[in-house]
């Protein structure tokens, strides 16, 4: 028995659970973890389904409920939970993040695989060479943008990569890059969004004088910070902290958020529907 993971995603209307159970009927499958919802706002229905089935590849699977759910039209993703999703790392100089992702990802937390880490900047190699993964240096000018990120999209192709995660990579990217990342490009920004974007949100904050600050990860968008977020927390501060405090308090916060935003994504738990995302957590 293999497991796999479906997510679908289409107007909501009767009959869909039931097309789709069917489906799995006929792959003589058992669900083992169903989460659905159905948005008011934009009549969508979302559901995440794990189950095991004989079926022996994803594309036996993701054919018959296609079949199974032609009447509906969905957006379907279907994985064998055993094919963890391939994670391209992008870092300037911070190193909290990478630090955080990986380690979760030695000690078997985070369900990912790592091919390749990508920096602005040589500093973080020796956390790459530590960590027995390629590191590539793509310096970025505003003169070299074009050429460094296709050089970036080689590399997405290359190694085959499902997810390309910012982790606290300080460069704006383009809106071509942003359009052909759609849904797979996840960045961490310092702050409560939609509260303090752009550069130096702590700096920002403490000069507005917040009792709370926070963390944001976001899918990368054109539009600067916002994107559709999919995780967020906040850390308490008073009077008392100055900005470089701030700053470092956040970087727990900043490493958490991203950590789970990453896992949820890679284990299919967040489906996008229009500017915001459902989580099934
Ligand atoms: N298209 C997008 N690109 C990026 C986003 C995004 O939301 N959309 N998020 C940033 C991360 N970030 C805030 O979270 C951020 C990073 C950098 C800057 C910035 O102004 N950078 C300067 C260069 C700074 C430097 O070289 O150190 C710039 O690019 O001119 C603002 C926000 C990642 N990219």
């Amino acid at each position: 028995m293999n497991r796999y993971v479906m997510t679908l995603r289409c107007p909501d209307q009767p009959g869909i659970v039931r097309a789709f159970a069917q489906g799995v009927s006929s792959l003589k499958g058992n669900i083992v973890d169903n989460n659905q919802f159905s948005d008011p706002d934009t009549d969508t229905f979302c559901m995440r389904t794990e189950f095991d089935s004989p079926a022996d590849s994803s594309a036996v699977v993701r054919a018959e409920l296609t079949q199974a759910l032609g009447a509906f039209d969905p957006f379907l993703t279907v994985r064998d939970v055993s094919h963890r999703r391939r994670v391209l790392l992008m870092v300037s100089k911070f190193d909290h993040c990478l630090v955080d992702l990986l380690y979760r990802h030695r000690t078997g937390d985070l369900p990912i695989d790592i091919p390749v880490i990508v920096s602005n900047h040589p500093d973080l190699k020796p956390l790459a060479d530590q960590a027995g993964i390629p590191f590539v240096l793509i310096p970025v000018t505003k003169d070299t943008k074009p050429e460094a990120e296709a050089k970036l999209l080689d590399l997405v192709t290359e190694h085959d990569v499902d997810l390309v995660v910012l982790a606290r990579y300080m460069q704006v990217l383009s809106d071509d890059l942003c359009r052909k990342l759609a849904g797979r490009a996840i960045n961490i920004h310092h702050s409560f969004l939609p509260g303090f974007k752009g550069a130096k949100p702590y700096h920002q904050a403490h000069a507005r004088g917040v009792k709370l600050i926070g963390a944001t990860a976001h899918y990368v968008t054109a539009e600067l910070d916002e994107g559709p977020i999919i995780e967020q927390d906040v850390q308490r501060v008073n009077h008392a902290r100055s900005a470089d405090q701030m700053v470092a308090l956040g970087r727990d916060v900043e490493r958490a958020v991203l950590s789970r935003a990453v896992r949820r994504h890679a284990e299919d738990r967040v489906i996008l529907v229009g500017a915001r995302t459902v989580v099934f957590e």
